[in-house]
């Protein structure tokens, strides 16, 4: 197992879970600005906790299929140093959205069969990182976040030309499993460091990093 999985904490909503993360040493934190979600914080809370955030911690945001007002209206008040879109992006607009903010962009992309690889050659032409995330059910009630892994078989051996994180119903029993079959550098979890659907679970962060470290 790699010493140097980075490892993302997203949903993070209070300055414990702050805390947690980065003694847990994670590279990456999450905030959702998602009104339906359990996780979403609002531009006033997220700038607390990402103005809280250590150097060495990226400062990731989530959005699904912001408009330019939101999008404008969130950054201007909340230091984000990358922006991950979750939504039914189009590649055009995820270079538009590149250009406008001048941040890098990672874009989630759905995985449940074979047929929704080409989407990860399309988007790695465009995006800065890749989110190869569980594609959500029909009926769920939010484009990700929901706990569920997709079949990791799927992805082995795979590469695109960008950086990509695994995601996907990810927890400390899994994640160095999924790590060893699929060869990810990068992992992405909420529900499975959760006590309770948006409550992080200090403990549980730690033992996922630690597993995810090896
Ligand atoms: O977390 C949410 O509530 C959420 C809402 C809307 C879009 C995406 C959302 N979460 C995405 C993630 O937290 C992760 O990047 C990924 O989907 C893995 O989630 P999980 O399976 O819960 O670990």
């Amino acid at each position: 197992m790699p010493a140097d999985v980075r490892v993302k904490i997203c949903g993070l909503t209070r300055a414990q879970d702050i805390d947690a993360v980065v003694a847990a040493k994670a590279a990456f934190g999450g905030f959702v600005f998602f009104a339906k979600s359990p996780r979403n914080v609002n531009a006033a809370q997220a700038r607390a906790l990402a103005l809280s955030v250590p150097v060495g911690l990226a400062r990731v945001g989530l959005f699904v299929d912001p408009d330019d007002a939101f999008l404008d209206a969130v950054l201007a008040e909340v230091p984000l140093d990358i922006l991950q879109l979750h939504g039914k992006e189009s590649p055009e607009r995820v270079q538009a959205l590149r250009a406008r903010h001048g941040l890098p962009v990672m874009k989630a992309v759905g995985v449940a069969d074979d047929g929704d690889l080409d989407a990860l050659t399309t988007y790695g032409r465009v995006a800065d990182m890749l989110l190869v995330d569980a594609k959500p059910p029909r009926n769920a009630k939010l484009p990700g976040g929901n706990g569920l892994a997709f079949d990791w078989r799927l992805i082995a051996g795979r590469r695109w030309p960008v950086p990509w994180m695994l995601a996907g119903g990810l927890t400390p029993d899994n994640v160095a499993e999924a790590v060893a079959l699929t060869g990810a550098r990068q992992v992405d979890v909420s529900s499975g460091v959760e006590s309770a659907p948006g409550v992080k679970d200090a403990a549980l962060i730690a033992r996922f990093v630690g597993a995810a470290h090896g």
